[in-house]
């Protein structure tokens, strides 16, 4: 089922400065209202056939508005969009290409007392399941039991399962790894990059930056609707700064130490923290100034950097 993204080796195109040479997913002004609320303001972007994208925000940023626009759930108020060359305003080809998607929605709607093997039964007859058994070693969900009694997390990985069985190109999945504990948020973070590797496209909303950071190769950040940022991860977090923290032999005054170029100072007796937004050198330059006990520079988490682009009170929109 791999071939339309199989057939050309440079389609892994994940180029920050230029879209994707092969989109598999292209929005063009994607507009949804409901009411006074926009949920989705003329948000524009592509995704690469062969590449994991992040689309990243808090709650009611508008992930779910997105992924429910891009598989024809909601239609949109204004712009439109294409999945695997399918206009999503054109229903019948839209049918078509969803038996070569997978779906992993924020929230299940199995038909609750059928048991997990039932659910894929259903599943596999509409789209197939080459790849079944496979995912069920990996993620092990219980199959004679109805759904009903599923665990979170059980639901997850039986949704997984559900997702990927058919050998899609592409897998849209909203916050597949919410609930899950750590190892099988880890199961999950090496699937989906073995996937990837294999050539399928993934994408994958997230309000967990550590997960994007980790498993994606670009990122885009939706906030209140709009997206604010598109991005190869490398860049962002290159363009983030660095974190630094000073500990000082004697209490430093903070106007003799701080410059432009330090955000989100925080001081703490002898100890400083902060990011960096200039070169190393001058940072170098204006350290040994100072009477220094220790130093400590590192790569900025993608936590500070989501807070530049959404400040303090912005956790939750909607
Ligand atoms: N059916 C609806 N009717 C009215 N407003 C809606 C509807 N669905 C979503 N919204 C609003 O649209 C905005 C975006 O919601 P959406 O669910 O897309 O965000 P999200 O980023 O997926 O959030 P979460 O992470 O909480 O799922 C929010 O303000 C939400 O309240």
């Amino acid at each position: 089922m791999r071939t339309e993204t199989d057939t050309d080796t440079d389609t892994d195109t994940v180029d920050a400065d230029s879209a994707p040479r092969n989109p598999v997913i292209s929005l063009e002004g994607l507009t949804k209202r409901y009411g006074d609320v926009t949920a989705n303001d003329q948000v524009t972007f592509e995704v690469g056939a062969g590449e994991i994208f992040g689309y990243l925000g808090p709650n009611g940023a508008g992930k779910t508005t997105t992924i429910r626009l891009l598989l024809g759930l909601l239609s949109p108020t204004a712009g439109t969009a294409t999945v695997l060359d399918a206009d999503i305003r054109d229903r019948r080809a839209l049918t078509d290409v969803k038996r070569n998607i997978g779906y992993l929605p924020d929230t299940l709607g199995f038909e609750e007392r059928l048991t997990g093997r039932e659910v894929l039964d259903y599943f596999a007859r509409m789209r197939g399941d080459d790849r079944r058994e496979e995912l069920l070693e990996l993620f092990r969900p219980p199959l004679q039991k109805p759904v009903e009694t599923y665990s979170h997390g059980n639901r997850r990985m039986l949704g997984i399962v559900q997702a990927f069985m058919h050998d899609p190109d592409l897998v849209i999945m909203d916050e597949p790894t919410s609930g899950l504990d750590p190892l099988k948020q880890d199961r999950m973070h090496l699937f989906l990059e073995d996937e990837r590797d294999a050539g399928t496209t993934i994408f994958f909303s997230s309000h967990v930056l550590s997960e994007v950071q980790r498993v994606c190769d670009r990122v885009g950040i939706i906030r209140d609707g709009g997206l604010v940022a598109l991005e190869e991860i490398d860049d962002l977090l290159r363009r983030g700064g660095k974190d630094v923290r000073v500990q000082f032999v004697e209490p430093v005054e903070a106007e003799r130490f701080t410059t432009p170029e330090m955000i989100d100072v925080e001081a703490v007796d002898r100890t400083v923290r902060f990011t960096y937004t200039g070169e190393s050198g001058a940072l170098l330059e204006h350290l040994v100034q100072f009477d220094i006990e220790d130093v400590d520079i590192g790569d900025p988490q993608l936590d500070d950097i989501f807070k530049h682009y959404y400040g303090a009170g912005s956790e939750e929109t909607g």
